[in-house]
C-alpha cells in the first residue's frame, strides 16, 4: 500500500494548494501552536504528527475556520481565508472530519451526507415554498450525489440505517462520506483511524487513498498509527509542543533525530 513514487514527485512538482503562514494560537497560558507553517502541493496526502497536545487538532481547527489565529495567514489557492466562517471555508471547498465522530446518530446514512451538503445547497426554506419545483430538481441533484458517493464508500446495503446502530468502524466511514458531500478539494481528516482495529484501519487508509487517486482531492492527516502514516503519506510534518520540529518525506521524518527525541520523550514521560 505504499503511496508510488510517481504520484509523490508529480505531488511535490505541483503548486501548492493550501499554504499555512506562521500561524500561532494560545489559550490562556498555553500556548497551543507557535509559528507554524507548511504547504500542502496540490494532489498531495500529508500528515501532520506528534505527541499528545502538540497542537495537532488546533492547527487543523484554524485552516477550517473553527479557531481564528493569533498571527498568521491560511491560504487556500491564492486567497486568503484566515477570517472566513467555517460554513463559508466548506463552500471554498475544504471539507473536514472530527476526532470525534459527529454524525447525527437518529438519522440514516443518506440523511447524514445530505445534512453535510447542505452548504452546497442553493435553495432556503422561503425559496423551497415559492419555487417549489426548482427545489425538487435541487434535491434530486443532490440526492443523486450522495448516492454516489455512498457507492464509493460501499455503504449501500446501510443508507437506510441510523448511524447510531453501525459498527464503529463504519460510522467513521460515513463520516468520511459526509465530508466527501460537500465536494472538497481539500479534505481535513483527524484522525479518521481512531480507535479502529487493524481491518478497519486498512480499509479505511485504502479508502483514503481512492479519494485521493480517484477523486483527486488534496488529504491533510492526522494520524498517530505510523505505519499508516509512512505507507501513505507524500509528506509529513512533525509537530512538538505547539512547535514545527521537522518536515520532509516519511523516510526523511522517520530518519530525523528530532522527531526520535520528541516521541522518545514522549513515551519516557507517559511510563513516569
Ligand atoms: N479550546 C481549547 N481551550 C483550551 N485549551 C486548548 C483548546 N484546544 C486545545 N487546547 C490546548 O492546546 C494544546 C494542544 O492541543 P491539541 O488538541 O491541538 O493537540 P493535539 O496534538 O491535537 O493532541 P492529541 O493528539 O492529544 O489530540 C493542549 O495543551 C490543549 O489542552
Amino acid at each position: 500500500m505504499v503511496g508510488s513514487s510517481a504520484r509523490r514527485v508529480a505531488a511535490q512538482q505541483g503548486d501548492s494548494q493550501l499554504v499555512v503562514e506562521g500561524v500561532s494560537k494560545r489559550f490562556g497560558g498555553v500556548v497551543a501552536v507557535q509559528d507554524v507553517s507548511l504547504e500542502v502541493p496540490r494532489g498531495a496526502i500529508v500528515s501532520i504528527i506528534g505527541p499528545n497536545g502538540a497542537g495537532k487538532t488546533s492547527l487543523l481547527n484554524m485552516i477550517s475556520g473553527f479557531y481564528k489565529p493569533d498571527t498568521g495567514r491560511v491560504v487556500l489557492e491564492g486567497q486568503d481565508i484566515t477570517q472566513k466562517k467555517p460554513s463559508d471555508i466548506a463552500v471554498l471547498g475544504i471539507a473536514r472530519t472530527f476526532q470525534n465522530i459527529a454524525l447525527f446518530s437518529g438519522l440514516t446514512v443518506l440523511d447524514n451526507l445530505m445534512l453535510g451538503r447542505h452548504v452546497r445547497m442553493k435553495a432556503g426554506v422561503l425559496s423551497s415554498v415559492i419555487y417549489w419545483g426548482m427545489a425538487q430538481k435541487e434535491d434530486i441533484a443532490h440526492r443523486e450525489a450522495c448516492e454516489e458517493i455512498i457507492d464509493f464508500l460501499k455503504l449501500q446495503d446501510l443508507r437506510k440505517q441510523p448511524t447510531a446502530a453501525l459498527a464503529y468502524g463504519l460510522r467513521k466511514r460515513v463520516e468520511l462520506g459526509r465530508a466527501l458531500a460537500v465536494e472538497p478539494r481539500v479534505l481535513l481528516l483527524d484522525e479518521p483511524m481512531g480507535g479502529m482495529n487493524q481491518d478497519e484501519k486498512e480499509d479505511m487508509a485504502r479508502y483514503i487513498l481512492d479519494v485521493n487517486q480517484e477523486r483527486g482531492v488534496t488529504v491533510v492527516l492526522i494520524e498517530h498509527d505510523m505505519g499508516v502514516v509512512m505507507d501513505i503519506s507524500d509528506h509529513v510534518v512533525v509537530l512538538d509542543r505547539g512547535r514545527r520540529i521537522a518536515a520532509g518525506t516519511p523516510e526523511e521524518v522517520q530518519r530525523d533525530p528530532a522527531v526520535i527525541q520528541a516521541y522518545l520523550g514522549t513515551s519516557r514521560s507517559e511510563r513516569a
